[in-house]
């Protein structure tokens, strides 16, 4: 059985909308700070925190079959990773020191990690492949690299098996409609752009006009959360099968700036995005691209939803419908 850590998140909620349709046995566990209850749709969950050793020895006494832990929970913004690092270091990364040895002690030593382009900081070269440097220029991307860093030493030391999987932009939602993204307060740009041009969000600031971009407006590689969560399926085939430990970045390989991001946004919606300009937000690398070609060698992996066309409308169509989130 899959433990999904943070299933009732964006990213994990779809993630659990393919365990479903594969028939994969799964269960979620989440304190529920950030997800939704709503998002779940059935799949079983048990309430608890990350952050709490007690919880996390019950779940494995109580659930002996559970064989590979997916890893989503996490804090996730950036900026706020600046501003609150500690928030940051014991969420994302003590707390999951205490989650492996909790596996360790249960018998469970396969993982696949929610890791991020943010550990790779500003590019030396792009697009950005599994051997760039990794120097992040947020608490946010240190928090996860350590954990990166710490999943090797527990390879080497006790044969623990993990992929990271280095998400680039997560974006877009479910085609059918009936999950998507909803943040408290939303931070990313896709949602912000929608919510301001339906009017249920100020004006969309974009932060930092003066980068070295075709349009001084930061760079971004966004990928559908679909094609996120194929890439953990074909990780835990992986490590079923006996696989060694692997890192892959994943994203499309195209890069974005803010202003094209609005466009399509404004194009989707047939609305105006609100918008005006900003000082750059702390702890944002200038351009973030991909290479996925690892992934794509290694294990096929080839995303479904490639266009940032698709990615926009797939988003605004919950918004749509959804106009107050899950709520
Ligand atoms: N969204 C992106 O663009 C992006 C990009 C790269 C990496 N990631 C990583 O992917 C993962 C999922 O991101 P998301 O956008 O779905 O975030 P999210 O906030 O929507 O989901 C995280 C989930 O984890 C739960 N959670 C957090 N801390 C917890 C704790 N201590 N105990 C129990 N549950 C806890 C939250 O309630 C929430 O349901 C994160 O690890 C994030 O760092 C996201
Ligand atoms: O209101 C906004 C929101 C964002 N941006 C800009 O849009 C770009 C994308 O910002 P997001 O907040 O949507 O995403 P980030 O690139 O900061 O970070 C996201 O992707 C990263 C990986 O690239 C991380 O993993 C992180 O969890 C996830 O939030 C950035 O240049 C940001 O400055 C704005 O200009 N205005």
């Amino acid at each position: 059985m899959i433990l999904v850590l943070g299933g009732a998140g964006y990213i994990g909620s779809h993630m659990l909308k393919l365990l479903r349709e594969t028939g994969e046995s799964h269960l979620v566990f989440d304190n529920f700070e950030e997800g939704h209850r709503e998002a779940l749709l059935g799949s079983p969950y048990v309430q608890g925190d990350l952050r709490n050793r007690d919880d996390l020895r019950k779940l494995f006494a109580d659930h002996p079959d559970i064989d590979v832990v997916m890893h989503f929970a996490a804090y996730i913004a950036v900026g706020e990773s600046v501003e609150q690092p500690g928030k940051y270091f014991t969420n994302n990364t003590t707390a999951v020191i205490g989650l492996l040895e909790e596996m360790r002690a249960a018998g469970i030593g396969k993982f696949v990690f929610s890791s991020t382009a943010a550990i790779f900081g500003e590019p030396h070269y792009v697009p950005i492949d599994e051997a760039h440097p990794k120097d992040p220029t947020s608490p946010y991307g240190d928090s996860k690299l350590m954990v990166e860093r710490i999943l090797k030493a527990f390879d080497v030391a006790h044969g623990f098996k993990s992929v990271c999987l280095r998400y680039f932009n997560a974006a877009g939602a479910d085609p059918e409609n009936r999950i998507g993204e909803d943040h408290h307060p939303e931070t990313h740009l896709i949602p912000v752009a929608i919510l301001a041009a339906m009017g249920k969000k100020p004006s969309l600031k974009v932060f930092g006009t003066d980068y070295d971009t075709p349009d001084g407006t930061c760079v971004r590689d966004y990928i559908h959360v679909l094609d996120l969560a194929q890439a953990h399926l074909l990780a835990v085939k992986h490590l079923r099968a006996g696989g060694d430990s692997r890192q892959y970045n994943l994203g499309n390989g195209q890069g974005f700036t803010v202003r094209q991001v609005i466009d399509a946004v404004e194009h989707a919606t047939g609305l105006k995005v609100p918008n005006e300009e900003a000082p750059r937000r702390a702890g944002d690398p200038a351009k973030l691209i991909a290479s996925s070609d690892r992934i794509r060698a290694d294990w096929g992996w080839n995303p479904q939803y490639g266009d940032l066309k698709v990615i926009v409308e797939h988003a605004w169509n919950w918004h749509k419908t959804h106009p107050e989130g899950y709520a």
